[in-house]
């Protein structure tokens, strides 16, 4: 049996199994099996035959954001709408067949928007490009996942799943769970809160199907035993993502009020050029950019040509923003070389 019929048997068997007390541990057992065979799926040395790797386009700029979706919902319309850069659009489907960045250029930063093919279900298994596609979004900084405001919402369920099944966890952050291999002293477990949604049973029968048995865990947040087995594979990839509903000149007011009130989500019309510039503050806020001005010795800061970074970025991020021989040199700068830097901050420099 190749890995994907695997995969297929172990999710009909977890299917028929009724969710009950008597079940838990067998299903954490199936759960275990499955996520271990959807690795070894996207292992790219992995004899399934496919690779894994997404689409080699070069990352630029500040941040890369990437479209994800069906065919036909208007990702190719978005790029060309809000860069400089044509995708070709069409009513047909499948229309874009590789990877196209363009660049969104707000608040100075300059933002890589990558239109993607769409993908279908099953693509994670890797139907159609669909493998590409999940994995270059990998690489991305932020996801927008792109709907067809008419169409229905099982399409958002079905892209959600796909990327749950290469590893992407959407708005999400990780578990607050301590996992440390030993080679001696059996399994210690320990927890600081009530658990709830998993048992300490579970966890254990899942530890002994990965074979763990010396290790401690540390638990410091209700999780479910999805989330532990998260932690134990261990690459999982915590990503920002926003819901863009297009196509919103073909729905109704009502409609469109329910989608729009839902968490992370925008509602646009690429056609009828609705909400794109509130898409693109969206954007830059869900990057957790930060703009940073450097100033020279007695000069006014330099406003038109900032530094931008992530969120949590300190003054060795902006001297390597700005050169890579500055932190070598770096001497002072009026704040400290690990400060965490602020948006709209002044910075000066001063190398020896
Ligand atoms: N009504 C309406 N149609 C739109 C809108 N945006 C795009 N379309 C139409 O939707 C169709 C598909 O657009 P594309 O941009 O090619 O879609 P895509 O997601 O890139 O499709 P693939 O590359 O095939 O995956 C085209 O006929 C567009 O004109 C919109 O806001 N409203
Ligand atoms: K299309
Ligand atoms: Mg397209």
């Amino acid at each position: 049996m190749g890995i994907v019929e695997k995969i297929k048997a172990i999710e009909e068997e977890m299917a028929r199994t009724q969710k009950n007390k008597a079940t838990e541990y067998h299903l954490g057992l199936l759960k275990a099996k499955l996520a271990r065979y959807r690795a070894q799926l996207l292992e790219p040395t992995s004899k399934s035959g496919a690779t894994g790797s997404g689409f080699d386009v070069q990352k630029s700029g500040d941040a890369r954001v990437a479209l994800i979706g069906f065919p036909s919902v208007g990702k190719s319309t978005l790029l060309s709408k809000v860069t400089h850069t044509a995708s070709e659009t069409a009513a047909y489907e499948f229309t874009t067949l590789t990877a196209i960045p363009g660049v969104i250029e707000y608040k100075g930063a300059r933002i890589q928007l990558l239109d993607l093919p769409g993908i279908v279900e099953g693509a994670s298994q890797g139907r159609g490009r669909g493998r590409q596609v999940v994995s270059t979004a990998k690489t991305a900084d932020l996801i927008l996942i792109m709907l067809d405001a008419t169409k229905s919402e099982e399409h958002r369920r079905l892209l959600e799943f796909e990327l749950d099944a290469v590893g992407i966890r959407l708005n999400k952050s990780k578990p607050d769970v301590v996992f440390k291999r030993r080679t001696t002293g059996g399994i210690t477990f320990n927890t600081t809160v009530k658990l709830t949604k998993t048992d300490e049973k579970t966890i254990r029968t899942i530890l002994a199907g990965y074979k763990l048995h010396n290790c401690d865990v540390m638990i410091r947040e209700d999780i479910t035993t999805d989330e532990f087995i998260d932690v134990l594979i261990g690459t999982r990839k915590y990503m920002p993502c926003l819901y863009v509903y297009n196509k919103i000149d073909s729905i109704t007011i009502e409609q469109l009020d329910k989608l729009a009130r839902q968490p992370h989500s925008v509602v646009i019309s690429c056609e009828m050029d609705l909400n794109l510039d509130y898409l693109i503050e969206r954007i830059w806020d869900e990057l957790k950019l930060v703009k940073i001005y450097t100033k020279k010795r007695g000069a006014h800061p330099d406003l038109s040509d900032p530094v931008c970074l992530r969120k949590g970025a300190t003054i060795e991020n902006v001297c390597n923003g700005v050169h890579r021989s500055l932190v070598t040199n770096f001497r002072y700068a009026l704040i400290c070389l690990l400060h965490q830097v602020q948006d709209e901050d002044v910075v000066s420099i001063f190398t020896k």
